[in-house]
């Protein structure tokens, strides 16, 4: 499945959030949305992912306009998208099993048995076999994104939506949830589009990626975290990249005292 966006207005009421927002993301490619804080990457995520229409633009699946099809059609395209929520949003009375369970029931014409069988298999894949009995509220943090992970991805959805997949997370289960992106596109081949402020894994696992400027409520850059840092491509991104303050903002360099080697 392959995402196009074009031309993309994000609005609240009369306040212009982004303009002018395209990209492309092909099969198989992890696709990252960058930004300072309030610059509209979770707004984006919520326009592609069919919650909230756009002011203006498209939003293309193989060529098929989202917001301008019918909610049949929407509905049908919303089946084909695995999503992972920045809480993991897993239902805390059902166990681990049971909450995979109902997404296949949502989304597949799995029976029951082969709905459980299919559980226990993604429950292995991201490391939690041995908890396909316990409950959410059991879980330390990373253990509950592993498992939101394995129900977003039961039914191998063509296209994975991440909102920041490693936020709260210490800096190793943040790796493990890296390589397990990393595993899960190998495996089944999806797209995945990921909002991230985690430098570390924009440069482990994005293949491209946008970054998307508060100030000019316009994208200033494109392409893959690792070659954008390498090309400095303009001073906002640098900054964010190379956790470096902007020009303007940073201290100035203290000039030696006297008396202190040269
Ligand atoms: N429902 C809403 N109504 C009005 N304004 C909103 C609404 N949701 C978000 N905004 C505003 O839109 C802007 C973009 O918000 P958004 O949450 O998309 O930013 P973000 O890049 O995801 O930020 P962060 O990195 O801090 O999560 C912000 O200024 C925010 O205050």
């Amino acid at each position: 499945m392959r995402l196009a966006v074009q031309d993309l207005e994000m609005r609240f009421g009369e306040r212009l959030i982004q303009r002018g927002v395209s990209f492309e993301v092909p099969a198989g490619t992890i696709f990252a949305v960058m930004g300072g804080s309030g610059c509209g990457k979770s707004t984006l995520l919520k326009h592609l992912v069919g919650l909230l229409p756009p002011a203006a633009g498209r939003v293309l699946h193989d060529g098929e306009d989202f917001w301008a099809a019918d909610e049949a059609a929407r509905q049908r395209l919303r089946g084909r998208f695995g999503m992972l929520f920045q809480s993991a949003a897993l239902w805390s009375s059902m166990t681990l099993l049971e909450n995979v369970c109902l997404a296949l029931a949502q989304q597949t014409a799995l029976e029951p048995a082969a709905q459980a069988e299919r559980a226990r298999e993604v429950l292995a894949w991201v490391g939690l076999a041995a908890f396909a009995d316990y409950f959410p509220g059991d879980l330390s943090g990373g253990m509950k994104k592993r498992a939101g992970l394995a129900r977003a991805i039961a039914a191998e959805p063509p296209l994975l939506f991440l909102d920041e997949p490693s936020a709260g997370l210490d800096p190793i289960s943040s790796r493990k949830l890296d390589e397990l992106i990393l595993d899960i596109r190998e495996r089944t081949g999806t797209a995945v589009v990921f909002v991230s402020h985690e430098l570390p894994s924009l440069f482990a696992i994005a293949d491209d990626g946008i970054f998307l400027d508060a100030d000019s409520k316009t994208p200033i850059a494109r392409g893959c975290p690792r070659e954008l840092v390498r090309q400095r491509v303009h001073p906002t991104v640098d900054a964010f990249l190379r956790r470096e303050l902007p020009p303007e903002t940073a201290a100035p360099a203290a000039a030696p005292a006297s008396g202190d080697p040269a």
